[in-house]
C-alpha cells in the first residue's frame, strides 16, 4: 500500500483489484472521496449518509464502504500548499474507484481546472452523464419523460487540454509569427490570444468505442456523434469521420449507419442493429428540445459535451439531479455535472441529488445494484411526496422545501 502524508487509509476495508480485465470488489472496499469546494461539504455530508444507509439496508452488514478522504481544492491548499497533491491521484489509482465533489476553477487566470487535470492525469477518457426524467420533477419542457439520453463526452483532449497563450505574451507573439511566416496565415492580428484544440484519432475512437459498447450492453437503439465539423473540419469533422470508421471497423455486424438505413433498408432499422448517426452541435441542441426521443446515446467532443450536459440537465429538472462519472478502462471517479454553486456555501440549502445519483452510478459500477435501486426508490418517492430542496420547491406548487441534510433524511426514510 502506498504511503500517504495526510490522507488516512481506513483500517477496515480492502482494495478493489483488477485482473483479466475484470474488477474484483471486496465486501468492504476502500473508496477515496474528495469533499469539494463551495457547497461540496454540505452535499457530501448528506450524500454519504444516503450511501451508507442504502448499503446497510441492502446487505444488512455483509457489505459496507470504507471511506477515505483525499484532498483537492481549498482544503488541499490549506493542508499541502498545493491544489491537487500527487497522493490524491495516487489514491484514486490505488483504490480504482472514487467519487468527488465539485472544485472551484478561477475564470480568466489563476490555476488550471483541477477537475480537468484529474481527468487528464488519470486518463479518465470518457465523461458519462446519463440524463433521464424522474416523475414529479418540474421541467421547462412539455414532455420531459421523452428525455432519456446518455452523454459520452471525450474527457482529455480538445480545448480543455489547457494549451493557451495570453494576448501579447512572448509565446503568443511567437506563435502568431510562426503561423504568419511558416504557414502563411495572414489574418492573425498583432496581439492575438492563441488557444489550441488538439484531437487525436485514438482519443476520439476510444470514446466512440465506449459509447457504442454501452449502447450494445444496454439495449440502446442509436448512437449520435455530435460535432461542429462543418466549421472545424480537421478536429470536429475528424471526430465524426473517425467515429463512423470505428463503428464500421469494429462493430460492423451490430450497427447500421443512418445513410445505409436510407440507401439499403428504406428507413427501417434491421432487427437488433444500433443506428449510428451524426448531428452538427447547434442542431443537436434544438433536436434535444424538439425530438428528444430520437436520441439515446450521444458521443461528443469535450466542449460540446460540457455544454450539452447542462442544457439536457435543465430539461429534466436542472443541475440538482445531474449525475456523472469519469471513466477509463481501469479507473473511475464519479462526480456531478454541476459546480460549486458558491453562493449557497454552508447554507445547507443546495440539492445533493446530483452527487447522490453519481453515487448510484458508482454503486452500479461496483455491481451493488440493490443499494443503487434503494437510493433511486427513496429519491423518487421524496420528489413525488414534494419533499424537495429549494431548486425544485420553487417550481412545484405545494412543495415542502427542505434543507440539504433534510433531503438526505427524506430519501433514507423512503428507501
Ligand atoms: N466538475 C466540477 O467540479 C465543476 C466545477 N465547476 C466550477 O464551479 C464554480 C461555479 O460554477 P458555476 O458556473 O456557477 O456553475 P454551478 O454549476 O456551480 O452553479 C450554477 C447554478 O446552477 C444551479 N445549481 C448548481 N448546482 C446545483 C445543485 N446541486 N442544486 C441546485 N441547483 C444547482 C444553481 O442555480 P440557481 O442560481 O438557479 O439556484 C447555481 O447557481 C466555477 O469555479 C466552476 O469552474 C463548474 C462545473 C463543474
Ligand atoms: O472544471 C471546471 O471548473 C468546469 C468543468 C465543467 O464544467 C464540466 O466538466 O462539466
Ligand atoms: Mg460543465
Amino acid at each position: 500500500m502506498a504511503q500517504y502524508r495526510y490522507a488516512q487509509v481506513p483500517e477496515q476495508g480492502e482494495k478493489i483489484t483488477f485482473s483479466e480485465g475484470r474488477m474484483q470488489v471486496p465486501d468492504c472496499p476502500i473508496i477515496p472521496f474528495i469533499e469539494g469546494d463551495g457547497t461540496g461539504p454540505d452535499i457530501w455530508r448528506a450524500s454519504v449518509r444516503v450511501f451508507d444507509a442504502a448499503v446497510e439496508k441492502a446487505y444488512q452488514g455483509k457489505r459496507s464502504i470504507a471511506w477515505m478522504e483525499v484532498y483537492a481544492g481549498e482544503k488541499s491548499k490549506n493542508l499541502y500548499d498545493t491544489w491537487l497533491p500527487d497522493e490524491t491521484v495516487e489514491a484514486f489509482k490505488e483504490f480504482r474507484v472514487g467519487i468527488k465533489g465539485p472544485l472551484t476553477t478561477p475564470v480568466g487566470g489563476g490555476f488550471r481546472s483541477l477537475n480537468v487535470t484529474l481527468r487528464q492525469v488519470m486518463d479518465l477518457y470518457a465523461c458519462v452523464r446519463p440524463v433521464r426524467y424522474y416523475d414529479g420533477v418540474p421541467s421547462p419542457v412539455k414532455e420531459p419523460q421523452k428525455v432519456d439520453m446518455v452523454i459520452f463526452r471525450e474527457n482529455t483532449e480538445d480545448v480543455y487540454a489547457g494549451l493557451e497563450w495570453q494576448a501579447g505574451s512572448e509565446a503568443a507573439t511567437k506563435a502568431v509569427e510562426f503561423f504568419r511566416n511558416e504557414l502563411g496565415v495572414k489574418i492573425l492580428k498583432d496581439g492575438t490570444a492563441i488557444g489550441l484544440k488538439p484531437m487525436t484519432e485514438s482519443g476520439c475512437k476510444r470514446l466512440v468505442r465506449k459509447a457504442i459498447q454501452y449502447a450494445i450492453d444496454n439495449n440502446r437503439k442509436s448512437v449520435t456523434l455530435v460535432h461542429k465539423g462543418n466549421i472545424m473540419k480537421f478536429t470536429e469533422g475528424a471526430f465524426r469521420d473517425w467515429g463512423y470508421q470505428l463503428a464500421k471497423d469494429e462493430f460492423r455486424d451490430q450497427i447500421v449507419t443512418e445513410d445505409e438505413l436510407w440507401s439499403e433498408y428504406n428507413g427501417k432499422v434491421p432487427e437488433g442493429k444500433i443506428v449510428i448517426k451524426d448531428r452538427i452541435a447547434d442542431s443537436m441542441f434544438q433536436q434535444a428540445l424538439l425530438r428528444p426521443d430520437e436520441y439515446e446515446v450521444l458521443a461528443t467532443t469535450n466542449l460540446n459535451g460540457d455544454y450539452l450536459s447542462d442544457a439536457l440537465a435543465a430539461q429534466v429538472g436542472g443541475l440538482g439531479i445531474a449525475p456523472g462519472g469519469n471513466v477509463s478502462d481501469e479507473y473511475a471517479v464519479f462526480e456531478a455535472t454541476h459546480g460549486t454553486a458558491p453562493k449557497y456555501t454552508n447554507l445547507d440549502k443546495i440539492n445533493p441529488g446530483s452527487v447522490i445519483l453519481s453515487g448510484v452510478m458508482m454503486l452500479e459500477h461496483l455491481g451493488w445494484k440493490e443499494a443503487a435501486q434503494l437510493i433511486i426508490k427513496g429519491l423518487e418517492k421524496a420528489i413525488q411526496d414534494k419533499v424537495v430542496t429549494y431548486d425544485l420547491a420553487r417550481q412545484i406548487e405545494g412543495a415542502q422545501e427542505v434543507k440539504t441534510s433534510e433531503f438526505a433524511a427524506a430519501i433514507i426514510a423512503r428507501m
